[in-house]
């Protein structure tokens, strides 16, 4: 794992949250982009280095909607980059965490993702990604 690659913070209304980022960052979401996979519709904001995703779901059984149901609007995941996430997943199951999906999904902004279980990483959400190239 290197540099976290973004935070990921689920919303209800992706429309109103972005008018409160951009006057948070000054500059607007710079992609917005649909994974019906996952069923979310997420909108991406640079901050100097750093990267915020936001999440709005786009039916029930989204994890975003459920997450929203039992905690609220907030910080949903940590999403980390890696070079290999097939051999960074096989470590990581090796070191005794539950990895979700051993096969990468395509996720959001040109990338392969994979998720931990916050069960085995203290409550956290843990997002793999490692960029398309
Ligand atoms: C846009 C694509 C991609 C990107 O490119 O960046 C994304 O970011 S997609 C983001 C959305 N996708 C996912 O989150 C996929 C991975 N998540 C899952 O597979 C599920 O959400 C889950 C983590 C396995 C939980 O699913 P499930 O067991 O069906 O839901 P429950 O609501 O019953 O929760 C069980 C348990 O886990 C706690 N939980 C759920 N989500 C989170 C979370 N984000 N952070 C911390 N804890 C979480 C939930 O509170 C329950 O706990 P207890 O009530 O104590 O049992
Ligand atoms: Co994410």
């Amino acid at each position: 794992m290197r540099k976290i690659e973004h935070i990921g913070i689920a919303v209800k209304d992706l429309q109103a949250s972005n008018l409160i980022f951009e006057k948070l960052f000054g500059a607007p979401a710079y992609k917005e982009e649909e994974v019906a996979s996952e069923g979310v519709k997420t909108s991406f904001f640079m901050n100097g280095p750093n990267k915020i995703e936001l999440l709005e779901a786009t039916n029930p059984d989204s994890p975003i909607a459920k997450f929203l149901e039992k905690k609220g609007e907030g910080i949903h995941h940590i999403a980390f980059d890696v070079e290999d996430i097939v051999s960074e997943s096989e470590r990581l199951k090796n070191e005794g965490f539950t990895v979700l999906n051993e096969i990468p999904k395509k996720g959001a902004d040109n990338k392969l993702v994979a998720f931990l279980h916050p069960k085995t990483t203290n409550g956290v959400l843990i997002e793999l990604c490692q960029e398309i190239k």
